[in-house]
C-alpha cells in the first residue's frame, strides 16, 4: 500500500472538510487574529508534526509580520492518547514578554494542549493563546481555553491535512474520518 498513490486510501475515509472549506475558515481566523494582535509582536508556536499544514497556510494568510517557532511533543500511540506528554524538541525562542499563539491541528482529549499551555506560561510570556483548526468537544478530558477554533467535529478519528494515522495520510489536502475497521 505504501507504494501506491495516497488517493488509493481515500476509500478508507469519509470526507469531512474539503481543501476549499479549510482555506476559507483559516482566512476567517486570520482576520480575527490580525485584529486581536494589532500593534503587538506575535510569535506563532507550531506543534509538530500535525500542525505543519495549518501553520503554513494560516501564517501565510496573515497580512502582518510574525515569528514562527516549533515544538515537538508526543502523547499518542496509534489512535489513543497516553496522557503522558514528552518534549521531543523544545523552542529556540525565549518567551519572556512575548505574545504567544500556539498553532495546532486538533484538540482531542485536550491533554496535549493543557499541558503545553501550562508549560509555556511558566516561561514568562506576556500572553499565551491557542488557534486550532479542529476540536472534538465530546472527547475533551482536560479543560482548554481556546481562542480560535476552525471547526468543532464529532468524536471520530480524522486524518489528512497534517493529521496522521500511523504517520500516514498527513499529505492529503482535505480532512476525512478514518474508517473504524482500519484502526480497531
Ligand atoms: O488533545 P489531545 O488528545 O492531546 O490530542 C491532540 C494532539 O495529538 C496530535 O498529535 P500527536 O501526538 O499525534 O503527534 P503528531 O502531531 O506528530 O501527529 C495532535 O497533533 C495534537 O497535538
Ligand atoms: O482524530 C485524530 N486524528 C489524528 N491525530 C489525532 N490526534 C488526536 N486526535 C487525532
Ligand atoms: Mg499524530
Amino acid at each position: 500500500m505504501d507504494t501506491e498513490r495516497v488517493e488509493a486510501d481515500l476509500d478508507l475515509t469519509q470526507p469531512l472538510f474539503s481543501e476549499e472549506q479549510i482555506q476559507t475558515r483559516l482566512a476567517e481566523m486570520a482576520r480575527q487574529i490580525e485584529a486581536d494582535y494589532e500593534g503587538r509582536d506575535l510569535l506563532l508556536v507550531g506543534v509538530l508534526k500535525g500542525a505543519v499544514m495549518v501553520m503554513a497556510d494560516l501564517s501565510r494568510e496573515l497580512d502582518r509580520h510574525v515569528e514562527i517557532d516549533w515544538m515537538a511533543v508526543s502523547s499518542y500511540a496509534g489512535t489513543k492518547s497516553s496522557g503522558v506528554v514528552r518534549i521531543l524538541k523544545d523552542l529556540d525562542t525565549d518567551l519572556d514578554g512575548r505574545h504567544v499563539l500556539i498553532v495546532e491541528d486538533i484538540i482531542d482529549t485536550g491533554l496535549t494542549l493543557s499541558w503545553l499551555v501550562a508549560n509555556l506560561k511558566s516561561r514568562g510570556p506576556a500572553s499565551v493563546e491557542i488557534a486550532t483548526l479542529l476540536r472534538k468537544p465530546e472527547a475533551l478530558e482536560m479543560p482548554v481555553d481556546v481562542k480560535y477554533v476552525g471547526f468543532d467535529i464529532p468524536n471520530a478519528f480524522v486524518v489528512g491535512y497534517g493529521l496522521d494515522y500511523d504517520e500516514k495520510y498527513r499529505n492529503l489536502r482535505s480532512i476525512g474520518t478514518l474508517a473504524e475497521h482500519v484502526y480497531s
